[in-house]
């Protein structure tokens, strides 16, 4: 089975079992939720089953008007039950390394007022350890003019390296739905303890979010080449077949 095929596999049982009729829901950004969004589709079509979608990014909002489903507001709609989300490393602690794409900010606003947060990836994604898989560092947003000494304080602080990221098809950096820069933080191999990392990180003048996502996601499903499912949470991890 492809990646491609164990991202689908993994982003139609989250649909499947875990949405239901008048739910609100997050709708998170990236590759894998592409395939979320098509299966909710077909299941609003087939099922007649109403849901409001919120999204996390300018990705998700064109994906769920691709697919004609009813949009959402924060403001209208600040509490979500579900939010179902990518993630671009999930270490044993159910610690998540977000915003490979550029849409962490939004990400964790939405993952914040959400009753639950499910991630969906495939098996490269399932790591021990922050880093043992996911070698670009953590993606952290920044306010422009402010990039230079966040990048220093960061490097003092904890060592490592702090990346301005740049854009592909364009000269320059890369600026996100929010009008800021990423810096990816890639870091030494120490014990870090998240929780305090992400903290630390946060009271920097000029940092506005970082793709840290400490003891906010409910559950993870990782698809599998051999075409199942695993589902992991803080108590257990077991195979879907
Ligand atoms: O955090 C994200 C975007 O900012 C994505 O959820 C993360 O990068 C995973 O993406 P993909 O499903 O394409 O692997």
């Amino acid at each position: 089975m492809s990646l491609e095929e164990a991202k689908q596999v993994a982003a139609n049982y989250a649909v499947d079992n875990f949405v239901f009729n008048n739910s609100i829901l997050g709708i998170g950004s990236g590759s894998t939720v592409v395939y979320a969004v098509q299966r909710l589709a077909e299941r609003v079509e087939t099922e007649n089953l109403k849901v409001t979608c919120v999204p996390t990014s300018f990705q998700a909002k064109r994906l769920i008007t691709k697919h004609n489903l009813p949009l959402g507001e924060l403001d209208t709609n600040p509490v979500i039950e579900l939010t179902i989300d990518g993630a671009d490393e999930v270490d044993s602690k159910m610690t998540l390394i977000k915003g490979g794409g550029g849409c962490l900010l939004q990400e964790k606003i939405i993952a914040s007022c959400s009753n639950k947060l499910i991630v969906i990836a495939d098996y490269t994604k399932d790591a021990k350890k922050l880093g043992d898989r996911y070698k670009k560092g953590i993606p952290i947003e920044v306010v422009p003019m402010a990039y230079v000494p966040i990048k220093k304080k960061i490097e003092a602080m904890f060592g490592g390296k702090a990346k301005l990221r740049k854009a592909i098809a364009k000269a320059g950096p890369v600026v996100t739905d929010n009008g800021n820069f990423i810096l990816d933080w890639v870091f030494p191999n120490t014990d870090f303890e998240w929780e305090k990392v992400n903290q630390d990180l946060t009271m920097i003048p000029g940092v506005v979010e970082t793709g840290l996502f400490v003891n906010m996601c409910y559950k993870a499903f990782f698809g599998q080449p051999e075409g199942h499912v695993v589902e992991r949470d803080m108590t257990m991890t077991r195979e879907i077949r």
